[in-house]
């Protein structure tokens, strides 16, 4: 088995009487990107924070990068890299000086200050941004700035929180070519998002529901392992065969996609085609037709959204 970055065990955090982490098994391996999908308020940013040793667990462990925290987070301060779901930085600095204040606080040494600096606003494409006021840039550039920041002490392991939620789809799409960079170079990050596409791209990762795991692995291995047929419908009165099927207890869940409804049925029915056209509102001469599983479809299926 590959190194562990991250191991933590029967991990739970409570505040007051909310259980926002729940016994989390997590074993992530080095040089993995794994990414942690969940919606809002689902514990994500709590678990964050439990790994990097910034909140103490109510119980369970933790190892990250072979030491215990919370006992060694002095320590792995130096080791690991934050991008937090807001921007952490100065906006009324300029790029620059808001590295320059960051490789002071990581005690990158005066001599290779600028180098580091330098190379830095080259691989993230800020050059001829370097003098401008943190607060005046673009989205996009502030990402790209927080990430530089996130990266300067080149941490072995990187935390990065909802990073993407405030860019468009081509600047998500060249962040994530970053990600891919850092990852290929031997960087661990633990990444979290409610973005299907976005989670599609990790190596491997949890579904969070409610502070619990629902479900883990690689998102390939997810989508085979799904426990339930999807059919897609083409029919006339879409709404109303869709009010009809989420009163079956086999359909896991239907949702409208255009002119078509997507409907996640149980494998405990062995031919859902029968299935589907035994429903008053669905005729023989409707389109029906069986589809491979999305992130989408897993996530709905574990965690229960589709019933609400
Ligand atoms: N310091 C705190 N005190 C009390 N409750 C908290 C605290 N931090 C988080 N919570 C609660 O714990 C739950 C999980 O919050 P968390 O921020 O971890 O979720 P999240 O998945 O990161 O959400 P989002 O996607 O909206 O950022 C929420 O119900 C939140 O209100």
């Amino acid at each position: 088995m590959s190194e562990l970055a991250i191991n933590a065990r029967q991990l739970s955090r409570n505040f007051g009487s909310l259980k926002a982490i729940q016994s989390l098994d997590l074993a992530v391996e080095k040089g993995c990107i794994y990414g942690f999908l969940g919606p809002n308020g689902c514990g994500k940013t709590t678990a964050i924070r439990l790994l990097t040793g910034l909140l103490r667990p109510s119980s369970g462990s933790v190892e990250v990068l072979g030491q215990q925290l919370p006992k060694s987070a002095n320590k792995l301060r130096m080791e690991i890299g934050y991008m937090t779901q807001k921007f952490s930085l100065y906006d009324d600095l300029t790029v620059k000086e808001n590295l320059l204040f960051l490789s002071k606080i990581f005690a990158i040494p005066a001599k290779q200050q600028n180098k580091r600096i330098q190379a830095l606003l080259s691989l993230y494409e800020l050059d001829t941004k370097a003098n401008q006021m943190a607060g005046s840039m673009s989205g996009g550039q502030r990402q790209r700035l927080a990430l530089a920041g996130a990266t300067i002490h080149q941490p072995k392991l990187l935390f990065l929180d909802e990073p993407t939620s405030a860019v468009d789809p081509e600047n998500r799409r060249n962040f994530w070519e970053k990600l891919f960079e850092l990852s290929d170079q031997g960087t661990t990050i633990l990444v979290s998002s409610h973005y299907m596409d976005e989670a599609e791209r990790c190596h491997k990762l949890a579904i969070l529901e409610a502070g619990i795991k629902r479900a883990d692995g690689k998102p390939q291995q997810l989508m085979e392992d799904m426990n339930a047929h999807i059919v897609e419908v083409m029919a006339d009165d879409l709404r109303t065969l869709k009010q009809e099927l989420m009163h079956l207890p086999e359909v896991i869940s239907a949702a409208q996609l255009g002119a078509r409804l997507r409907v996640l049925v149980s494998k405990q029915v062995k031919d859902v085609k029968q299935f589907m056209l035994a429903q008053p509102s669905v005729k023989a001469t409707d389109e029906l037709a069986i589809v491979r599983p999305s992130l989408e479809d897993v996530f709905v299926t574990c965690t229960g959204q589709g019933r609400q």
